[in-house]
């Protein structure tokens, strides 16, 4: 594998003219349909709340402590058993901020002493843990009880169950499994005249990457911005011959959003197989001398070119925001309009996030300032 790690510093305004192989951008820019971001009404101000309910030693802090705090998965055999709510804040990047609550499997917070308004009545996700290796029949019957009493406090909160510890099933069991629960989840709740309520499954493990994919789906139905951040990176990846693009919070490895191609695995594990190399050679080579400023900042930029013709591009577009794009070798080799592209996403991230915190009755002015950013695109032609 080679690799090729360069801290960018000229290009940190899309202003600037002095782009990498300025030679290869076309003559003119193309106009591109115009595209609006979400309204922002007063909503998207309250910080989420994730809660993480299920049975008892169903894997809820475990999933905790390996997608927030870097537990490692063998380490979760150690833990032990919870008896009260433990509360984190999570707030890595501007999309991942939320608050994560881990409740003890065996308190019935719907009890008349406990008050469920103040933990279900706020906006955020409810995720049902399933033991998939243990006999689930008590877990469904919970997960029933459990949504739709939530569902009366809070009709917006979304729900979304894990169907966890499937490392210890194999790929035919595993399907069978989510079926069969999925089935008797759905048949539970329009038996007693839920159809209304939605839940999302996940097969999860924290073994492997499938709880950093399934996490990332739960933060990215929690991120107003979506459509408009997927449409920006539908618009790079086909300007640009990018194969596929993930924009990533790089502190949890997990992607914010991606273009409308499919995500298969394979590619979401390559990428976030890049971060870590990305941060590990920042850290080894890079810490400046007062040791609290590290290399890894947000203009780290790199290229890794993988021996099969693929290659790895990661650019920063915001604080521990990245986009990764994979593509093939023959496509890079117009790299100058990939990194110039790449930067007008990234002026558009930024006003973005400018938007976002200024009130709304500024709105109108920088969605403007959006539209004409997402304009300037180059197109490979
Ligand atoms: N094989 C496997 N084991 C897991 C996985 N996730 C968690 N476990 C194990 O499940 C056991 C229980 O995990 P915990 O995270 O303590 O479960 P909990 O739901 O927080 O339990 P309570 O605190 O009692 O509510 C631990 O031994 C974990 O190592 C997984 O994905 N696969």
């Amino acid at each position: 594998m080679e690799y090729d790690l360069y801290r960018d510093k000229t290009h940190q305004s899309f202003g600037d003219q002095n782009y990498e192989d300025s030679a290869a951008f076309p003559q003119g820019f193309e106009y591109k349909e115009t595209i609006e971001p979400e309204t922002t009404p007063d909503e998207e101000n309250i910080r989420p709340r994730i809660l993480l309910m299920g049975l008892r030693r169903s894997g809820k802090s475990s999933i905790s402590k390996v997608v927030f705090q870097k537990m490692q998965p063998n380490e979760t055999l150690f833990l032990e058993s919870s008896n009260k709510i433990m509360k984190e804040n999570v707030s890595n990047s501007a999309f991942v901020d939320f608050e994560l609550w881990d409740l003890p499997g065996q308190i019935d917070f719907f009890d008349p002493s406990f008050d469920a308004d103040v933990v279900f009545g706020v906006r955020g996700s409810l995720i049902f843990i399933i033991d998939a290796q243990d006999d689930y029949i008590e877990a469904l019957h919970k997960l029933h009880t459990t949504v739709t009493k939530a569902f009366k406090i809070n009709t917006n909160i979304k729900f979304e169950v894990f169907i966890h510890k499937v490392d210890g099933l194999t790929e035919d069991n595993k399907i069978e499994t989510q079926r069969d629960i999925h089935q008797r989840a759905i048949d539970d709740l329009s038996d007693s005249g839920y159809d209304q309520l939605h839940l999302n499954f996940h097969l999860t493990s924290i073994y492997d990457h499938s709880i950093f994919e399934a996490f990332s789906k739960v933060v990215q139905r929690l991120t107003f911005h979506l459509p408009f951040i997927e449409n920006l990176l539908n618009l790079l990846i086909s300007n640009s011959a990018i194969e596929k693009a993930f924009l990533y919070d790089v502190v949890s490895k997990m992607y914010i959003a991606t273009d409308s191609s499919p995500v298969d695995m394979q590619s979401y594990e390559l990428c976030c197989d890049m971060i870590d190399v990305v941060i590990d050679i920042s850290w080894i080579y890079g810490v400046k001398d007062d040791a609290e400023n590290s290399a890894f900042d947000d203009n780290s930029a790199s290229v890794i070119k993988l021996n099969d013709g693929t290659v790895l591009y990661f650019r920063e577009v915001g604080h521990y925001l990245a986009v990764v794009c994979i593509l093939r070798e023959d496509d890079f080799e117009r790299r100058g309009i990939i990194t110039y592209n790449v930067l007008c996403f990234r002026k558009a991230m930024q006003l973005l996030f400018e938007l976002m915190a200024k009130k709304k009755n500024e709105e109108s002015e920088y969605s403007n300032k959006i539209i004409i950013c997402t304009h300037g695109l180059c197109t490979r032609k």
